[in-house]
């Protein structure tokens, strides 16, 4: 993108801006008009400053990198009374169109300390910086580009103003979901860790394990089994089970040969840590293709566990901004061997609490999210039931482990060759 060359409306007139109010999936709409417009409602209620960063690179590694780390960087430089909301700008129903940053308040006594911090980064070619006033008959808002010097130069000529945007239908995320938090073939996932290769060195090693065979027409002579749900909902205990009952192998994605590197991915943004639990999906496959040809497999999640994470994280709010059911989004990749049957392991998040407790463990980031964040946990929950190919059989945890394990068990009867 030719940054300083950029013509603001030109550019950015079609843009829809989304302003993430809350957690709970308030989002504030807006859009740039050439005229003196009214600004939408929750607009005029606004006191302070206000600017915007967006980070719009051409490098995805680099920019996604970038993104990751604005908001410490944001937080760190910036006066405490700054408030941060998550922005995303986009193109309506346009694919990859969407651009995300903060949008900022202050209510600092030291606007000069602000502006000297944006000034700073707007010099970046990664990042645009606006500001926005508001008119004096107080319902008028306008935005001006910065044009990146430490002096904050407002070019006036690309002053717009903000107007009422319609509400998109589902979160703009989903827009740019694809092949940036849901890879839906291996070359694709390979293609961003190839990319991160001299900023990750570990991600040759993560390559090098990864096959190149596509062993998803093979169908295997022994059933797969795979077994999904939230952190502490008994994937282990059934799995063990499963595997004496049946005398099975068992697996789990991400694979063991995996271990050495995933807390490094782990600390990577969406984008790189996506695509190494989406390869560590088909190196378990390759797995299941070889240990199926000889008895049962039992897989401690799959697909089923990328798919929805990396949906439900991408986006914020109810159930409702979810992609839609029946969405593309949720389709199986068709180069990744498919399961005979996936089981749900749901729980009543209290026994779930009361296990986690009970357990006494470590969560990951993601799981501690989990339990301040009833929404997220039910965005999961929700995604796993409409990942389709196959599409899981949902099983109450609820009760005692051996009931889990003969309902399940009759479950393979019913859908598995054995
Ligand atoms: N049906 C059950 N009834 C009561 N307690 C159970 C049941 N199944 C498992 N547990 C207990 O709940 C805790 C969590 O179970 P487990 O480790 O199998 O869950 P998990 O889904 O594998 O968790 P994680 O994804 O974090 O590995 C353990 O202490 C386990 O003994
Ligand atoms: N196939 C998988 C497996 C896991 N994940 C991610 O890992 C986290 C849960 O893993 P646990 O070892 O704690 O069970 C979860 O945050 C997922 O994002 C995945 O993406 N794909």
């Amino acid at each position: 993108m030719a940054k300083r060359s950029m013509s603001l409306l030109g550019q950015w007139s079609s843009r829809v801006f989304s302003i993430d109010l809350d957690k709970r999936g308030a989002l504030l709409n807006f859009a740039l008009t050439e005229k003196p417009q009214q600004a939408p409602e929750t607009f005029r209620n606004i006191q302070e400053r206000c600017y915007s960063v967006l980070v719009c690179g051409d490098d995805r590694i680099q920019s996604a990198r970038f993104y990751w780390g604005l908001e410490d960087l944001l937080r760190n430089e910036l006066p405490a009374e700054c408030e941060l909301l998550p922005v995303s700008s986009y193109l309506p129903h346009v694919k990859d169109s969407l651009i995300r940053g903060y949008f900022l308040k202050d209510a600092s006594e030291c606007p000069s300390l602000t502006r000297r911090v944006l000034g700073a980064l707007g010099l970046s070619e990664q990042v645009q910086v606006c500001s926005y006033l508001r008119g004096p008959d107080g319902g008028r808002w306008s935005q001006q580009l910065w044009s990146g010097s430490e002096n904050q130069n407002m070019d006036v000529s690309k002053t717009c103003y903000v107007v009422p945007s319609e509400e998109a239908n589902y979160h703009p995320s989903v827009l740019n979901m694809e092949n940036s938090d849901v890879f839906y073939c291996r070359a694709e996932a390979c293609k961003v860790l190839q990319e991160s290769c001299d900023i990750i060195p570990e991600s040759r090693a993560v390559l090098e394990l990864v096959g190149k065979t596509d062993a998803s027409r093979h169908s295997p002579d022994f059933p797969v089994v795979v077994i999904e749900g939230l952190d502490a909902t008994g994937k282990t205990t059934l799995t063990e089970s499963l595997r004496e009952a049946l005398g099975a192998r068992l697996l789990r994605s991400p694979p063991q040969c995996l271990s050495p590197w995933r807390a490094v991915f782990d600390r990577e943004p969406p984008l790189i840590r996506r695509a190494f639990y989406a390869l560590g999906n088909y190196i378990t496959a390759e797995q299941m293709g070889k240990e199926a040809s000889q008895a049962p497999v039992i897989v401690d999640r799959y697909w089923h566990s990328t798919a929805s994470y990396a949906i439900a994280t991408a986006v914020s709010g109810p159930v409702s901004s979810l992609p839609p059911e029946g969405s593309p989004l949720f389709r199986w990749p068709p180069d990744l061997l498919q399961p005979s049957l996936v089981v749900l392991l749901t729980l009543d998040p209290q026994e779930r609490k009361r296990r986690l407790e009970a357990r006494g463990q470590g969560q990951t980031d993601e799981e501690q999210e989990l339990d301040h964040n009833l929404l997220f946990r039910l965005r999961v929950e929700e995604a796993y039931r409409r990942v389709r190919g196959p599409a899981c059989v949902v099983v109450d945890a609820g009760p005692s482990a051996d009931k889990v394990l003969q309902q399940v068990l009759l479950l393979i009867k019913e859908h598995c060759r054995l």
